[in-house]
């Protein structure tokens, strides 16, 4: 039987390994973690990470086929093919802080696969990587390897979170990158094997190493390109009286440009676009090509731009004070469907408004008041490490508060931001909300999910990114 270890049990080591294991009962899979807890969830009724479809996947498998464990090591030296899926983030330290990707966990884990290896191994790259990274793996492996035989894959995840199990069961493609010499054909090989138990053949794309891993990085870039490029315009149809749902549309059904991911919103967030971008842009500075550098980082700007003009908004059209007026913030996650809140827009424009002295009550179904509390209290980019390295104990944001429905959440607010676009957001009794609201009563609808002229005609103040502004938003200019 092939054995399969993947380390890191996050939110692609689990449910990426859980469906290689529903999908290829063959196969025994063990997903091995450094977190006691993360393992410990893994292997109870409630799973670390919020997930739709993921539990009845898990459910089937786990303990069939599918192991979670702590014993990193004997799961690492039994295994053939041995993928690494753990955090890489942006560095805050040293060369290259702020921008770099820190490779500290991914050197680590291959060391410790060089020393307990006593047979000849497949690795897999699967946390996303700087382009190159794995002929610096090879050089550990090798180095340290006693002999022992060890082939690089790259094979990037491309998973979005809330649809994970759906984007594993029919991915537009899987991409492996190997090694051009025969034992990294063979090797590549055997990965295809593995997915081909379930993906077409012709959704398996093989390419050399430095282009898998490239690739993983331009794909992430182009994404976050476009919804910047949207944001940017809705930044221009605010100003001018265009509506950007109608110029998404009309642009998006040219089959060149396709009309997915055209969404404007309050900005992109979630643990990669920026992370990623990043380091690509210092890829590119190392490399001597500084404008392609730039190009990338105005990416980034204009996702930064865009969280800074919807809390201007706010405060603009609030008399410019938001100064112990009670904000109700719904949607924490940095998307709908998920729990997730690493680099959410929401971090930023809760901090924004605090920075205005406002007093927030924050509902959001999936994330906990700790977790919020946590989130807004972390310098950047400390998120991104195994929660065991992050601060234990993060002071309590005072002005902020969590409660568990929207409608508590709203009680004699000024203002309500909408920063999630939950599907139970659009189906709240707005009529009650406004009732129980301090008026002037406003609605900023950072995910345009709301029925604007409804609510107008409730007495609501509305403000929908990229749409015609109320004429009382036009009097109250927001100056970024
Ligand atoms: N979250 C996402 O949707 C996607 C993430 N990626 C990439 O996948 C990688 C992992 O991301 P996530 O799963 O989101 O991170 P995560 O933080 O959820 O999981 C990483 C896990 O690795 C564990 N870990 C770290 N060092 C370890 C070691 N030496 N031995 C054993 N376990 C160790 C941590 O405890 C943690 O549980 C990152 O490079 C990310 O950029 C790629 C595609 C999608
Ligand atoms: O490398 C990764 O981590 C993953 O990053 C993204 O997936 P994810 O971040 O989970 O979620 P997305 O659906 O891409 O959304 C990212 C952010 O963009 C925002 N977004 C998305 C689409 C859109 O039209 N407008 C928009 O503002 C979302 O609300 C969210 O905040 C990519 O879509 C995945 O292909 C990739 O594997």
């Amino acid at each position: 039987m092939v054995k399969i270890c993947c380390i890191g049990a996050g939110y692609v080591g689990g449910p990426t390994m859980a469906v290689i294991a529903l999908k290829c009962p063959s196969i025994e899979v063990a997903v091995v973690d450094i977190s006691k807890p993360r393992i410990a969830a893994w292997n109870s009724d409630q799973l670390p990470i919020y997930e739709p479809g993921l539990d009845a996947v898990v459910k089937e498998c786990r303990g069939r086929n599918l192991f979670f464990s702590t014993d990193v090591e004997k799961h690492v030296f039994e295994a053939d093919i041995v993928f690494v899926s753990v955090n890489t983030p942006t560095k805050t330290q040293g060369l290259g802080a702020g921008k770099a990707a820190d490779l500290t966990y991914w050197e680590s884990a291959a060391r410790m696969i060089a020393d307990v290896s006593k047979s000849d191994k497949i690795v897999v790259e699967k946390s996303t990587v700087p382009v190159k990274t794995a002929e610096a793996i090879e050089k550990i492996l090798t180095h340290n390897s006693k002999g022992i035989k060890f082939q690089i894959l790259s094979n990037p995840e491309f998973l979005a979170e809330g649809t994970a199990i759906e984007d594993l069961f029919k991915p537009d493609r899987v991409l492996i990158g190997g090694r051009e010499t025969p034992e990294g054909q063979k090797a590549l090989q055997t990965l295809k094997e593995v997915y081909a138990h379930w993906v077409p053949e012709e959704r398996i794309l093989t390419t050399n190493l430095w282009s898998a891993e490239l690739s993983k990085l331009a794909a992430n870039a182009f994404l976050a390109q476009r919804i910047s490029s949207v944001n940017a315009m809705s930044a221009l149809c605010e100003a001018t009286g265009a509506n950007i749902q109608q110029v998404s549309f009309a642009v998006g059904t040219d089959t060149r440009i396709g009309p997915k991911f055209l969404n404007a919103s309050v900005g992109f967030g979630g643990s990669c676009f920026q992370k990623d971008i990043l380091n690509l842009v210092y890829i590119c500075e190392c490399n001597g090509l500084p404008e392609v550098a730039e190009y990338w980082k105005q990416v980034i700007k204009i996702n930064d731009y865009q969280k800074s003009r919807f809390v201007n908004r706010v405060v603009s059209s609030m008399f410019n004070t938001v100064s112990s007026k009670k904000i109700a913030i719904l949607g924490f996650a940095f998307k709908k469907d998920t729990g997730d809140t690493r680099e959410t827009p929401a971090i930023d424009v809760c901090k924004g408004l605090l920075g205005d002295k406002a007093n927030l009550s924050i509902y959001d179904p999936q994330v906990t008041e700790d977790q919020i509390q946590r989130d807004l209290s972390m310098n950047k980019f400390d998120w991104d490490h195994p929660i065991h390295l992050q601060p234990t104990s993060p002071s309590t944001v005072k002005k902020v508060s969590v409660v568990w429905d929207a409608y508590e959440a709203t009680k004699d607010a000024h203002g309500i931001c909408i920063l999630t676009e939950w599907d139970e957001f659009k189906k709240l009794d707005y009529q009650r909300i406004y009732e129980n609201m301090q008026k002037p009563a406003f609605v900023f609808d950072g995910r345009n999910i709301v029925d604007a002229d409804k609510l107008r005609d409730i007495g609501f103040i509305v403000y929908s990114i990229g749409k015609p502004l109320d004429a009382w938003l036009k009097d109250m200019p927001a100056v970024a």
